[in-house]
């Protein structure tokens, strides 16, 4: 049975690590992007050996941070790459603005609805794989719709042929297991198809399984749940 630790035991863990100066929270972004990584080529050696094009959902806080890190690296490995943003890159924590700032030096950032629109299109998936860096363990409320769209497009396989989910999928609630849903979505829908919550071919989270990764609707949105240590 892996290690469980609930979002607020991981906060304070990474809180304590980066108070006690052993590390800094850019630090342990960028190992947790280089995990994310490894963990891919890992579970998929064919992406290893032959870059594609991968599209990115960044979020508007540090797991979007993870987005623009993994994005950097892959790039380096000759990967194509588009990045979604969601939400105002200028409200970024700290953290995710300089994996930003890294990012934007060698690439562009798109906004959301660029996507909505390839996803009206009935083309082939355009992708070899869909990087959700959307939310991790901060999500508060139901996704966004132009996020749900998205999702839903992805839940008919229309975007990327493989899709991996940074350390939560987006949606999921990283505790409870649960999906949250919004006021308008009709409640008898499964999740998974109503694009409520990211469903995942491989999540990659960090330190410890979290216990919404092993309940509730967690299991059937991760897929293969692979846990990369970043040194905590
Ligand atoms: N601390 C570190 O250096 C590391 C963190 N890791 C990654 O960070 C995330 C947790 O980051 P955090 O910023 O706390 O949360 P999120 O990125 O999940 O998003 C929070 C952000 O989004 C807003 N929000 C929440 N729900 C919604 C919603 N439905 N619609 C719109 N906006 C929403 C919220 O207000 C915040 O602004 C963790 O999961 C890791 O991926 C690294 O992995 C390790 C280093
Ligand atoms: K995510």
């Amino acid at each position: 049975m892996p290690q469980i630790v609930t979002t607020a035991q991981m906060r304070a863990i990474e809180q304590t690590a980066i108070a006690s100066g052993r590390v800094s929270g850019p630090a342990l972004m960028e190992r947790a992007g280089a995990g994310a990584v490894e963990a891919l080529f890992e579970t998929w050696p064919d992406l290893a050996a032959a870059p594609g094009r991968a599209a990115v959902l960044c979020g508007p806080g540090n797991n979007g941070g993870d987005g623009y890190v993994i994005a950097r690296l892959l790039r380096a490995r000759g990967w194509y790459l588009d990045i979604f943003h969601i939400g105002d890159v200028r409200r970024l924590p700290p953290d995710a603005a300089q994996a930003y700032g890294l990012w934007r030096a060698c690439g562009k950032v798109h906004s959301l609805h660029t996507l909505t629109r390839i996803i009206r299109k009935a083309a082939p998936p355009r992708y070899a794989l869909l990087i959700d860096a959307g939310f991790g363990i901060g999500l508060s409320r139901p996704l966004p719709e132009p996020l749900r769209a998205i999702f839903a497009a992805q839940s008919r396989r229309a975007l990327a042929r493989r899709v991996v989910a940074i350390d939560i999928p987006s949606g999921l609630d990283a505790d409870t297991g649960a999906v949250l849903q919004p006021v308008d979505a009709p409640m008898d829908e499964a999740p998974a198809c109503a694009g409520l919550a990211c469903t995942a071919d491989l999540t990659v989270t960090f330190h410890a399984a979290k216990p919404g990764h092993l309940r509730g609707a967690g299991p059937g949105l991760c897929g293969k749940l692979v846990v990369k240590s970043i040194g905590l």
